[in-house]
């Protein structure tokens, strides 16, 4: 007889929330009861105003975690909507995750038979994801959760996609999403798109993960583990360095760190490999990694303490906001989603990267020395290293972030890493912050001008960079908030807020729609024409290109043989940077307007000090003059730029329909 399934109320009533377990990108985890059924649960609340740019990640992530069925999984056993929150009601995970036990008593990560034992459980959950179509695309140590008993659940659905979707989930495949440290070359890179064997690669890096405490790369910025992770060969374990592991460890991770994904095993044939023989029981990891654990709560509110003084120390030394958001990162939170064209465009113009290779290098795995003991995996041995070139240096990724200043950096803000991570990928991105407008030119506004600057600014041709900055604050909100702490104590007060208004358990397609189109009617929005793409709490735009890769209109049309493709791909990047260039300028314009009628103002205001002598009257002193000549040379200044705006505007619509007839031509190609 069929044991009838436990029916969770889709009420918030019917809950009592406890102490917070866990938080990410865009969600608080809280335990909770389930007082009807008297059942203690894991409450994920996700605030869907903050999500107005990924409904349909969540509502992807609430649909697979309520369809899927697999003891490894972490599955929804249902979701509804609370005020302006969404609540999914899952299993409780008392031991948290795998990232949070090493933080908190195994910072050099587990020991090999640990690893297995976990390593297989989570490969069990992708043999099953995978068979029933879907990539996981965000496999880590973060999101796997270990619970009481030590059984093993992969959780984080919210960035995962369905291989038979069609449409726009089907474009899912094409998009930039998970954590760069785990994330496939091939995802990155997105030539031939990927498939479930990008859950392989995220597979072997969270064996490294698990093995030393932290993923390779893990203390670089994004923009440079894309750049390693692509250009470099695969990290693994070091033979030397690595020693307490065994050889099927190390070849188990190779065969998973193979760049070309067709070589990579499928998770079913993985699962075959010798090194999971070793892999044990769930009471095992209970005893070993388990044992003597302070209750989850306390936990992550240790940790939570720990890094709030971090971000501290951070903040105070460097007064900047990008540091919390850069430490976030190094958490391994997810949602790092950048436009994959703008970062493949901007990889391709640092060139200076090239002499990091070998720096790099010392990083590659020892795949290219290890020999291939699972049968039918191929290894692709990239960029080899022999043992004498570089005697003293370890594979090892940790080593490599131990030597972090032996590696040579992109630019000098990479340098500075982990103190100046986010103005390093300004240098390439627009990452744009609210405040920071111009502020030479508020400046100029709120503390009037000296007449030299102005005449200097006036003289010189307005330089207008790559960088806008203009959004909302980066800082993580929760950080040094209490704000999303609900106790028992502070339920009364939080109670009007737990209305239920809908089941969310299936698509949020509605939901979606209502709030696509509130996003779409932000002012932020409307204004902001130069954002190319709003991923999470980063908006993407592509940096200024034009001054490392000018424009050539006569080139342009002189272009016959290359591929539509690659030409196509080629004027995007310069048309982004016309878009953006001219979204500046026109910024720049109103600025300057707004000046000149400031300045106009005041002096009608001087003039009406004596009345009806304004315009027949000489001007008579000299700052009168000054002014005068400033607001012609103003308008001069004015006029220019509304010439410069139009032919700006010109050449960009000739580069779109150029770039239009291009994608005409590449689809009739095809
Ligand atoms: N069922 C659960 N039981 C116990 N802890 C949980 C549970 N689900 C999640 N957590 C904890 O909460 C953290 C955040 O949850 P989750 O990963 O789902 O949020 P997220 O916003 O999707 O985060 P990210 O995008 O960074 O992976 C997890 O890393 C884990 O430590």
């Amino acid at each position: 007889m069929e044991v009838p399934k436990e029916r969770f109320p889709v009420n918030a009533e019917d809950y009592k929330v406890y102490e917070e377990v866990g938080e990410g990108v865009s969600a608080s985890v809280y335990r909770a009861l389930c007082v009807p059924l008297n059942k203690i649960v894991a409450i994920k609340v996700l605030d869907l105003e903050k999500c107005n740019n990924d409904l349909d990640g969540i509502r992807r992530e609430v649909q697979t975690m309520s369809l899927i069925n697999h003891p490894n999984l972490l599955r929804a056993y249902c979701s509804f909507t609370t005020g302006h929150n969404l609540w999914v009601v899952m299993p409780y995970m008392a031991g948290g995750s795998c990232l949070h036990i090493m933080k908190t008593s195994f910072p050099e990560g587990f020991e090999e038979p640990v690893i297995a034992t976990l390593l297989r459980e989570v490969l069990k959950a992708l043999v099953y994801l995978h068979a029933h179509g879907h990539i996981h695309r965000d496999v880590k140590a973060g999101n796997i959760l270990v619970d009481f008993n030590g059984s093993i659940k992969l959780a984080d659905f919210g960035v995962s996609a369905c291989m038979f979707d069609t449409g726009d989930r089907q474009r899912v495949r094409n998009t930039f999403v998970g954590t760069p440290c785990w994330m496939a070359p091939e995802v990155m890179q997105q030539l031939h798109g990927y498939d479930f064997k990008a859950d392989i690669w995220s597979f072997g890096i969270t064996a490294l993960e698990l093995a030393h405490g932290h993923a390779p790369f893990s203390k670089y910025p994004p923009m440079k583990v894309l750049l390693m992770t692509l250009q470099n060969a695969p990290p693994g374990l070091d033979y030397e360095r690595d020693k307490k592991f065994s050889k099927s460890f190390k070849e188990m991770v190779a065969a998973c760190l193979v760049k070309d994904p067709k070589k990579r095993p499928s998770s079913e044939k993985l699962l075959k490999h010798p090194f999971f023989k070793q892999a044990r029981t769930p009471d095992y990891l209970q005893r070993t990694i388990l044992d003597g654990l302070p209750p989850l709560g306390d936990r992550f509110r240790m940790l939570k303490a720990k890094e709030a003084d971090l971000l501290l120390q951070n903040s105070e030394l460097n007064g900047n906001k990008d540091h919390l958001s850069q430490q976030e990162y190094i958490r391994g939170i997810s949602a790092w989603n950048f436009n994959l064209e703008d970062l493949k465009n901007q990889a391709a113009l640092i060139q200076d990267y090239d002499e990091n290779s070998n720096a790099n290098d010392q990083n590659s795995s020892s795949n290219s020395k290890q020999e291939n003991g699972f049968n039918d995996v191929g290894l692709q041995l990239e960029k080899p290293l022999s043992p004498e070139i570089i005697p003293n240096h370890s594979d090892d990724a940790s080593h490599l972030e131990d030597e972090i200043d032996e590696v040579p950096n992109l630019e000098d803000s990479f340098a500075s890493f982990p103190m100046k991570p986010l103005q390093a990928l300004k240098g390439c991105f627009d990452i744009d912050e609210d405040s920071a407008v111009d502020e030479k030119l508020l400046d100029t506004e709120e503390n009037g001008i000296e007449n030299q600057d102005l005449k200097k600014s006036l003289q010189q041709p307005i330089i207008i960079g790559p960088k806008k900055h203009s959004s909302g604050s980066l800082l993580p909100d929760n950080v040094f908030s209490s704000k999303k702490l609900i106790g028992d104590f502070e339920r009364e007060s939080t109670q009007p807020g737990f209305r239920v208004e809908r089941s969310y358990s299936g698509p949020l397609q509605s939901r979606q729609k209502n709030n696509t189109a509130n996003s779409f009617n932000t002012k932020e929005d409307a204004s902001e024409e130069a954002v190319v793409q709003r991923k999470g709490r980063f908006k993407v735009t592509s940096a200024d290109l034009s001054l490392k890769a000018p424009v050539n209109n006569s080139n342009l049309s002189g272009i016959t043989s290359p591929p539509a493709s690659s030409i196509a791909t080629s004027l995007l990047p310069s048309l982004q940077s016309i878009l953006q260039h001219n979204a500046l300028q026109r910024e720049e314009l109103y600025k300057l307007i707004k000046f000149v009628e400031q300045v106009s103002g005041n002096c009608m205001e001087y003039g009406e000090a004596g009345p009806n002598e304004s315009s027949q009257t000489p001007l008579s002193s000299p700052r009168e003059r000054e002014l005068q000549s400033q607001v012609i040379q103003l308008q001069q200044r004015n006029g220019i730029l509304a010439e410069q705006l139009q032919r700006q505007k010109m050449k960009n619509a000739q580069l779109e329909m150029k770039l239009s007839d291009l994608m005409k031509k590449e689809n009739i190609q095809e």
